[in-house]
C-alpha cells in the first residue's frame, strides 16, 4: 500500500489532486494507496523526504496567483525529492457561510493562494470584510460553521462535506483558474515530456543568466517556465527554477545539462515527468 501525503484537512484541493493520483495508480499500475493529510504543504513534502510517506502531492503553481513558494523552496533544500508526475486541477472557488446575505459577513478565511485568486471579486463584493489567511481552503470551515458573520473561500464540494450553505459560486477572478500539482517521491525518473531544474549563478555580471538560457535555445529545447526565488542569504541573490519541454534521457537535454554545469554555481535536477489526465469534479 502506497501512502500519499497532501495538504488537508478533508475537502482541500490538494486532497482532490491526491485522490486523482490514487485513482490513476490503481487504474494504470494496479497499486492501492492511502491518503495522509498534513496541516501544511511543508509537512507533506517533509513526510515524503523522510520516508514517513511514499509520495507527496503538492501544488506548484496557479494560473492566477502564480507559484507556490513553499514547494519551490523545499524542493531546493531537500535533495532527496524528485518529481514523478504532473496534474492540473481546475479550481472553482465558492463562498461558504451561514450568513443570510453578503452584507452580514465581517471576516473571510482562506488559503493565501485562494484569497489572491478572488481579489477582484472580494473588493467588489466584500470590500470591508477582513481577510484572514489559513493553512488551507478548508481549515476554517468548522469556525465558519459556528459564526454566521464568517465566510470561507473553499471548493464547492466542501459545502456538502461540512454541511454549509453556498452564498456565491464561482468567485475566482478568472473562470479558467487552474492549479498545477507535482507528485514527489525519492525516485528519479528518466523519461517524460517535461524536466524541471534549478540553479544559482556564480556571479551577478552582465549576461550571467543569458548563458544558461542560451544553452537550451542552442539545443533546440523549449522552456515552458522560469521562476526566480530569493536564496534568503542576501538581498538581490536569486536562484532560478526552469521547466523544459524535453525528457531527461534525451541527448540534447543531457548535452545542455553538461554545459550548464560550467555556467552555474549549483545545479539541481528535479526529474522528468508526464502529465496525468485528471477527472474534473
Ligand atoms: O488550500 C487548499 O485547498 C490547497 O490544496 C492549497 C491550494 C494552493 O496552495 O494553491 C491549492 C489549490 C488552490 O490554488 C488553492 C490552494
Amino acid at each position: 500500500m502506497i501512502s500519499i501525503a497532501h495538504l488537508g484537512p478533508s475537502g482541500s484541493y490538494s486532497e482532490f489532486a491526491a485522490t486523482n493520483y490514487a485513482q490513476w495508480l490503481q487504474r494504470y499500475q494496479a497499486q492501492t494507496s492511502q491518503l495522509k493529510p498534513y496541516n501544511t504543504i511543508s509537512k507533506a513534502i517533509q513526510a515524503a523526504a523522510t520516508g514517513e510517506s511514499d509520495i507527496a502531492v503538492v501544488p506548484i503553481e496557479n494560473s492566477i496567483g502564480g507559484s507556490v513558494p513553499d514547494t519551490l523552496d523545499m524542493l531546493w533544500e531537500l535533495d532527496s525529492l524528485k518529481i514523478q508526475n504532473n496534474l492540473v486541477i481546475p479550481i472553482h472557488h465558492a463562498l461558504l457561510s451561514r450568513a443570510d446575505c453578503l452584507d452580514a459577513i465581517t471576516t473571510v478565511y482562506s488559503h493565501p493562494q485562494a484569497l489572491s485568486q478572488c481579489q477582484k471579486w472580494l473588493s467588489s463584493n466584500l470590500p470591508d470584510a477582513t481577510q484572514i489567511a489559513t493553512s488551507s481552503t478548508t481549515e476554517a470551515l468548522p469556525r465558519v460553521s459556528n459564526d454566521a458573520t464568517f465566510a470561507a473561500i473553499s471548493p464547492l464540494w466542501a459545502a456538502k462535506l461540512y454541511d454549509l450553505p453556498t452564498l456565491a459560486d464561482p468567485i475566482n477572478d478568472n473562470p479558467d483558474n487552474s492549479t498545477r500539482f507535482w507528485v514527489l517521491s525519492q525516485q528519479l525518473s528518466h523519461c517524460g515530456s517535461h524536466t524541471s531544474i534549478a540553479f544559482q549563478l556564480p556571479d551577478n555580471t552582465p549576461g550571467a543568466l543569458l548563458k544558461p538560457l542560451q544553452l537550451f535555445a542552442t539545443q533546440g529545447i523549449n522552456m515552458s517556465r522560469i521562476e526566480s526565488r530569493p536564496t534568503k542569504l542576501a538581498l538581490g541573490d536569486y536562484r532560478f527554477f526552469i521547466d523544459i519541454e524535453a525528457s531527461l534521457d534525451n541527448t540534447n537535454t543531457q548535452a545542455a545539462l553538461q554545459l550548464l554545469k560550467n555556467c552555474t554555481k549549483s545545479l539541481k535536477v528535479f526529474g522528468t515527468y508526464e502529465q496525468i489526465p485528471t477527472q474534473v469534479p
